[in-house]
């Protein structure tokens, strides 16, 4: 036996990382995750102000994970005996005062403390602030790496400079691969409205790209429709946060996007796991 084969890969992040990855990812490479960390970025909305008992409905569903900030983990995981992987959010905006800019109010060593898989940070492509937002992923994400902890980027084209080309597919292609190409390890970014508009993102993304679910849909079919067409896309899944926190019953629709993105249901069929 060579001596190398005794324990080939030492004392390496990389193996952290790659542990980490594999609780978020699970045994097929997919996820339904869920998003709570809306109340800095778009306001205290009742059911986030309400924060103990949504998450608590939420998690009765199984998400594969779920992102807060730093001092919202504690309130939530301190007294329960929840063991689904917890992502912390390093960084945000707010469409009111800093709509372009995301404020760093984390850091990896949060995420260690805290016991977390990952560590999110978001960018907005294409605004004044890129410069500031890119600088900030790129270091993040070698000092998260550093310590074995993967890095999730909210990648978002928000920018004022993209004018009316804002939200387009190209924007959202230019975002998400601006993350990746700072070393970003899963990319979650905003659906472009198709499955043939999406693969064009998942396609000039040489890493897991999740989609958001965005803003409140019309029909809770159409967040399941949307689910099914990121995954036709060859997305990994979807992070959805207000239309899981904000639906009637949010167990119920963690259960149906499960359904969708790990089993491949069809959405006329996941919808009725909402009844
Ligand atoms: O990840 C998210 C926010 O950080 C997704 O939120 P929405 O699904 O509400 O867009």
């Amino acid at each position: 036996m060579s001596v190398y084969s005794l324990n080939p890969v030492g004392t390496t992040p990389a193996l952290g990382r790659q542990l980490r990855l594999r609780r978020l990812l699970g045994a097929d490479g997919r996820m339904m995750s869920v998003a709570l960390d809306q109340a800095v970025p778009r306001g205290v909305a009742p059911r986030l102000a309400d924060i103990k008992n949504t998450f608590n409905r939420i998690i009765e569903g199984e998400p594969d994970a779920f992102t807060v900030f730093k001092g919202i983990a504690g309130h939530l995981l301190w007294d329960n005996d929840v063991t689904v992987p917890l992502i912390i959010k390093g960084s945000t905006f707010c469409v009111d005062f800093h709509p372009t800019y995301d404020a760093t109010v984390g850091n990896v060593h949060d995420a260690i403390r805290l016991g977390a898989d990952a560590l999110a940070i978001g960018i907005s492509a294409g605004s004044e602030n890129q410069v500031a937002m890119l600088e900030m992923m790129s270091a993040t994400t070698e000092e998260a790496h550093k310590w074995g902890m993967p890095v999730i980027c909210h990648a978002y084209p928000s920018g004022e400079l993209w004018g009316d080309r804002k939200g387009s597919t190209e924007s959202v292609v230019y975002a998400a691969r601006a993350a990746a190409e700072c070393g970003t390890d899963i990319v979650k970014t905003w659906y472009t409205g198709s499955a043939a508009e999406f693969k064009q993102v998942v396609d000039a993304v040489p890493t897991p790209v999740v989609a958001a679910g965005g803003a409140p849909a019309p029909k809770p079919i159409n967040v399941l429709e949307q689910a099914a067409a990121v995954m036709e896309a060859g997305g990994v899944g979807m992070t959805c946060g207000r239309n899981i926190w904000q639906a009637e019953d949010p167990a119920k629709m963690v259960r149906a996007l499960r359904a969708v993105v790990h089993d491949g249901v069809v959405p006329s069929e996941a919808v009725k796991l909402l009844d």
